[in-house]
């Protein structure tokens, strides 16, 4: 018998995907009775959990027959470092006033920025790192997190330099990306741009992707091009904000740039669908924010699919749009967008994965990462069905049982 770390069976119903990235129709791994080994931080072996529990021994066992168990949920689009809420904007969106017109009059991004501005870095760290904690209760493993609320190059730089301070003990990884959010109010456009251009060779190092918010009210597709096109020559990875507010072109950006994500889309002309699966781009979608924008509009999820493209969901945490609970991007998803709850587990786990760049995690398979939940569900189909809790039972990161699970329950008492 081997000695593995630990053992995971037998589980009621164990689902992922076979590769990445997935597109709809591609099939999955859906098997019953199933078990899992994990030695150190990685999965060893998966299969029926006759093989794998009469194999194996564990260090400790998480049993799970009543359980789903799938790969570790995987945010790939936040805005988790910022100071302050913008709770009373709640009856402007009430009375109306458009997201473009509450930035234009100073509120919006702009008044973050001048909480986050007169933050220190203590208090900054002391919220990421609550965030980070907080997210890995809802079974997020890998989080993407944005800078964006600086605006100015030296509190830009300064806030990347706190998402890869190493003196946060996350319980998750975390990957950081150069947000270029919006122009500032006190300085000529054209120069910011050109700062943000000559800025780059400082964020190496510190951001693996550069994204621009290219929008109406933010930066032009011609600005937002000069940007992209300084940041791949640096070798960082792409992420674009594209057709939120309006399409104003940002999305054919894929014919000039590989784009690793395109996030947003609510105003995606259908045609552009074929683009981003010719530009080999992942389409992030982010439901949360259609519903706080108020927003009747939805991304064309069946142009999307038909052409190809992989779809992925991120929570887009911000104060904008305040949920850290991937689950309930996960819910909306289905409710608001109509995506089926296979595309949706699909989506927050292995084509999150895929956008941010990583091969080694979002499928439960030998070789991959041990990030694994267990959820308080029978199957897969809960996750978009029931609405408002808390599933998790159990989250693995990198093969170690994170120790407070939601609902204070103890898993095994070797494990936990
Ligand atoms: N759209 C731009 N940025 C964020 C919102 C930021 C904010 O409103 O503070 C987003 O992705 O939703
Ligand atoms: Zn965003």
């Amino acid at each position: 018998m081997g000695r593995v770390s630990l053992l995971i069976g037998p589980i009621g119903q164990l689902v992922t995907a076979k590769s990445m990235p997935w597109r709809y129709g591609d099939q999955v791994l859906i098997m019953e009775n199933a078990g899992i080994a994990v030695d150190g931080n990685k999965i060893i072996e998966v299969g029926s959990w006759d093989t794998i529990g009469s194999k194996y021994e564990g260090e400790c066992r998480i049993p799970a027959e009543e359980s789903l168990v799938t790969a570790g949920l995987i945010d790939p689009h936040t805005h988790l470092l910022f100071s302050g809420s913008r709770e009373d904007e709640l009856e402007l969106k009430l009375e109306g006033v458009p997201y473009e017109e509450i930035l234009r009059r100073g509120g919006g991004i702009y008044r973050t920025v001048s909480a986050t501005v007169g933050a220190t870095d203590n208090e900054l760290r002391r919220i990421l790192l609550n965030r980070l904690f907080e997210v890995a209760k809802y079974g997020t493993t890998t989080i993407e997190v944005k800078s964006g609320y600086g605006i100015e190059l030296n509190q830009e730089i300064r806030l990347l330099r706190i998402i890869n301070d190493p003196s946060i003990k996350a319980p998750i990884d975390v990957v950081p990306t150069y947000l270029v959010h919006v122009p500032p109010r006190d300085m000529d456009r054209g120069e910011y741009v050109n700062m943000v251009m000559g800025s780059l060779d400082k964020v190496k190092g510190l951001a693996k992707f550069v994204d621009v918010f290219c929008d109406e009210g933010a930066f032009t597709v011609q600005e937002t091009r000069g940007i992209l096109r300084e940041a791949s020559r640096r070798g960082f990875g792409l992420r674009l904000h594209a057709d939120e507010i309006a399409y104003i072109g940002c999305s054919d950006l894929v014919r000039e740039f590989s784009i690793a994500s395109l996030d947003h889309l609510l105003n995606l002309p259908e045609q552009n669908a074929r683009l981003i699966a010719e530009g080999g781009s992942v389409a992030t979608l982010l439901p949360v924010t259609i519903l706080s924008l108020m927003s009747s509009k939805r991304p064309p999820v069946k142009a999307l699919r038909g052409a190809g493209v992989p779809i992925a969901l991120g929570s887009d945490f911000s104060p904008n749009s305040w949920s850290l609970n991937m689950q309930y991007a996960m819910e909306l998803a289905t409710y608001l967008l109509g995506m089926a709850p296979i595309e949706v587990l699909m989506a927050a786990t292995v084509n999150a994965a895929y956008s941010l760049g990583f091969r080694d995690r979002g499928i439960i398979q030998p070789g991959y990462l041990a990030d694994i939940v267990v959820w308080d569900t029978p199957n897969y189909r809960w996750l978009s069905y029931e609405l408002g809790r808390n599933k998790v039972l159990a989250v693995i990161k990198r093969g170690a049982v994170l120790d407070s699970t939601p609902m204070g329950t103890v898993i095994s008492k070797e494990c936990a």
